[in-house]
Order: structure tokens, then sequence, then C-alpha cells
């Protein structure tokens, strides 16, 4: 047991997939993993274990944003000794070349949260992805047949900015060819460096900052489907 999670020792796989949604982590065990044992209610951040062709993998929700997860992996990593983390999330993009639907892996995570300037005294950390797992993803991805993009993304603590006094918010970020926006890889990343762990973020677009677009409920479900997919091809080559 940790703080925030009721698991017994051993029963949380070494490599975990990590929504920020706990129901998409029941939508995966319901959907895709047998003989699935549910490890964790507490706060309703469901944690599941369970096998995908044979193997065993765990997925738990971490909610939203870099305190929320970094309080799921670090407990995963340190008290359950979780290895592999891969983080599967929705994100919207701002950039002109990446669409909604696209499925992004994240090599390395820009940021706007203060948690790394503070813990490098105002120096710069580059919180980068795990080769292999990015590798195996990537591989995994191309036998799919899915076009993943692979770049740069942005960890942000806002989701709601103030437009008024600040009407482009991510202009500069995309200027300089950050593909998309989520709220949870760089405290990801920057984890498992610490507690020599292993850590990839795929995403799924879910909307088009700039145009307007988003995907319709059950759109969404099937474009996360090819994430999950990714996700657990890759799980099971660790
Ligand atoms: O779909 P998830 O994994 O929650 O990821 C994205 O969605 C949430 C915001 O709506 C943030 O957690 C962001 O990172
Ligand atoms: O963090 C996120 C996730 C999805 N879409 C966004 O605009 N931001």
């Amino acid at each position: 047991m940790s703080a925030h999670n009721e698991a017994k020792m051993g029963e949380i796989a070494e490599t975990i997939l990590l929504p920020g949604d706990p129901l998409r982590a029941k939508y995966i065990a319901d959907n895709f993993l047998e003989d699935v044992v549910c490890y964790n209610q507490v706060r309703n951040m469901l944690g599941f274990t369970g096998t995908y062709k044979g193997k065993r993998i765990s997925v738990q929700g971490t909610g939203m944003g870099v305190p929320s997860i970094s309080i799921y992996a670090h407990e995963l990593i340190n008290q359950y000794g979780v290895k592999n983390l891969i983080r599967i999330g929705t994100c919207g993009s701002f950039n002109k070349d990446v669409h909604v639907r696209d499925v992004i892996l994240s090599m390395t995570s820009c940021t706007d949260s203060a948690i790394n300037k503070n813990l490098f005294r105002g120096m710069d950390y580059a919180p980068c992805a795990d080769f292999g797992l990015l590798s195996d993803a990537h591989k995994a991805a191309v036998e799919k047949g899915v076009n993943v993009k692979v770049g740069s993304t942005l960890t942000s603590d806002i989701f709601y900015h103030d437009l008024d006094n600040n009407p482009e918010p991510f202009k500069l970020w995309a200027d300089y060819g950050v593909l998309a926006v989520e709220m949870e890889a760089t405290a990801l990343y920057t984890l498992a460096a610490r507690f020599n762990a292993k850590a990839l973020a795929i995403m799924t677009v879910s909307d088009h900052i700039l145009t307007g677009e988003e995907t319709s409920a059950d759109e969404r479900q099937t474009t996360l489907n090819t994430m999950i997919e990714i996700g657990l091809e890759t799980a099971i080559r660790q």
C-alpha cells in the first residue's frame, strides 16, 4: 500500500499504461486485457492488472496535470517497482502540420510548469523519452500502418488561457516546432530519469486549438484505440 494506492506488493506489473482518465483505464482493462484484477479504487483512480497477448500489464489512471501524475508515478516506481511507464493521453494541436486524430510520440517535453525550474535551481533540464520505448512504439506504429508524428510536445499547467491578455499562448511553441500540448509528460519523464525507470508519452490529438476542430465522442474512441494498441504493443516488447 502507498498513500494513494491500495495495491498489495506484487499486484502491479513492471510495465504500465497511464491514461489521465481512470475510466480510460477501465475501458482498456474491459476491452483489451484478459484475467483482469482491479487493484486500486482509492480516489476512484482505478488501476488494473491483466494480460495482453500473454504478457502481464497494468493500466492505471493518473488524473490531470503535473502534481497528480507525479504522485502516481512516484509511488508506482518507488513503492511498487514499476519499470516501464507508458502514458497514453489526449492532446491539443497548435501546429498547422498536426491534425485531429494524429498520434504523437513525445520524444522530449517542454513545459510552462515551474517544477523543473525549481528542482534545477533556474537551470534548464530537458526531459526526454526512453529511446528503447520510443523506438519500440515507432516500430509498433509502423507495423500497424499508423503514420505517427515524433517530436517535442508541451506539458502545460494551463488548460484555459486568459486569451484577452495573451491572445496567442501557443505561438512561440509552434514557431519552435513543438507538436501539441498536454499536461503530464514533463513530470513523467523527469521522475523516470530520477528513479531509473523508463517512460514514454503517446498522445492522440483530440482537438485543434487554432482551427477549433474536434473529434466526436465515437470518433475519439476509435482514434484512442489506435493509440492504446500502440501502447500495448510497446508494452509487450518490454
Ligand atoms: O486525456 P488525458 O490523458 O487526461 O490527457 C489530457 O487531457 C487532460 C485535459 O483535458 C489532461 O490530463 C491532458 O494531458
Ligand atoms: O491538455 C490538453 C489536452 C487536450 N486538448 C488540449 O487542448 N489540451
